[in-house]
């Protein structure tokens, strides 16, 4: 018998019934996983519902407006957006709307630096206080600096890691703080990018790049650290998706550039995000993702060049 065939055996024969020794019977129906008895669609519901309170930076921003709805729609009980002041007076409207269609729903704004350790701490203490718990994060503030490597000042590769990555990072660790000391677990999403895993084309952009990728490698160590705590870490990766970061100057022709390579021959809509991230939150559907990365970007192909 080939080395191979061997190894197989070996698994099939003495892994596999050690495995269902130890599964307990009812394990599809213990303590938090869908009990029986109840309707098909209401099950479809529970499996994806979203429950306690999120804390979504950059919220105010062309992923984050869509995003969030969804997020309420999946059943959070308050949303507390961290971003900016301008961005958050941009979105003044879109905010209100928002109100207007969950009004059982606590949605409020808070003006965040997502750099400054200190006011970060003071706003998750102050969310606590308004809401009663801080149960997830969602970081999506970010910014992108497109310039050739050479060029590149350092100003801006600082910026672009203090806000991506650093950033991430002190929110990530003042609400992991916090639901450490609320016992009750959580889950964290970070966003990551296509920019993350492949080298963008035709736009050179080595800091925002790099400041992506970082975020992978943030999001495992702090998934694997924070397991113990009920704390799930992971991140979402996505393509190119028509919002206004992609509508800076010069972009016009990246745009049909970025659609003429993908297989889907188009952008992605912020819409096409939901699901990753619904999926993530989620308490059931979710529950045994952690440190895991999606990539929402409409193609499997992963070359260096994208
Ligand atoms: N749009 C895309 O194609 C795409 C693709 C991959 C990844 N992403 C990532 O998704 C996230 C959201 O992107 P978007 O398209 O909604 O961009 P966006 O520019 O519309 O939103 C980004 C938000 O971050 C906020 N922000 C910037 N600096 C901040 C700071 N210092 N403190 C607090 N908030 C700050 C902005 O005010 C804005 O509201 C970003 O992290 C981006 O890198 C976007
Ligand atoms: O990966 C693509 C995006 O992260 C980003 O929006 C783009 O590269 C900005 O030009």
């Amino acid at each position: 018998m080939p080395a191979d065939d061997s190894a197989r055996d070996h698994l099939t024969s003495r892994t596999i019934p050690q495995l269902k020794l130890s599964t307990p019977s009812n394990a599809l129906t213990a303590p938090g996983i869908l009990p029986p008895g109840v309707s098909p669609a209401e099950r479809a519901q529970e499996r994806f519902a979203i429950q306690g309170n999120a804390i979504v930076t950059g919220g105010s921003g062309g992923i984050g407006l869509v995003v969030i709805r969804a997020i309420l729609e999946h059943g959070a009980s308050g949303i507390a957006i961290f971003d900016i002041l301008g961005s958050l007076e941009t979105a003044k409207e879109s905010i209100e709307a928002l109100r207007g269609d969950f009004p059982n729903t606590r949605i409020i704004t808070f003006e965040v630096d997502v750099r400054d350790e200190i006011q970060l701490e003071a706003r998750v203490k102050e969310v606590v206080q308004e809401l009663g718990s801080v149960d997830m994060l969602l970081c999506l503030a970010g910014v992108v600096h497109t310039q050739h490597a050479e060029e590149t000042a350092s100003r801006d590769w600082r910026r672009v890691m203090d806000v991506n990555t650093t950033g991430s990072w002190l929110c990530a660790q003042a609400v992991g703080k916090q639901m450490i000391a609320q016992s009750t677990g959580g889950s964290i999403v970070l966003t990551a990018s296509i920019s993350a895993h492949r080298v963008n084309f035709p736009q050179p952009q080595v800091a925002y790049n790099t400041s992506k990728g970082a975020i992978l490698q943030l999001a495992r160590s702090l998934a694997a650290e924070w397991a113990r705590h009920g704390i799930r870490v992971n991140t979402v990766s996505p393509g190119y998706m028509d919002t206004i970061l992609n509508h800076g100057e010069g972009l016009e022709e990246c745009r049909n550039i970025w659609a003429s390579r993908n297989p889907m021959a188009r952008m992605g809509n912020p819409e096409e995000l939901t699901g990753a991230i619904v999926l993530l939150l989620s308490s059931l559907a979710g529950r045994y993702i952690n440190g895991a990365d999606i990539v929402v970007d409409g193609t499997r192909n992963d070359p260096t060049f994208e």
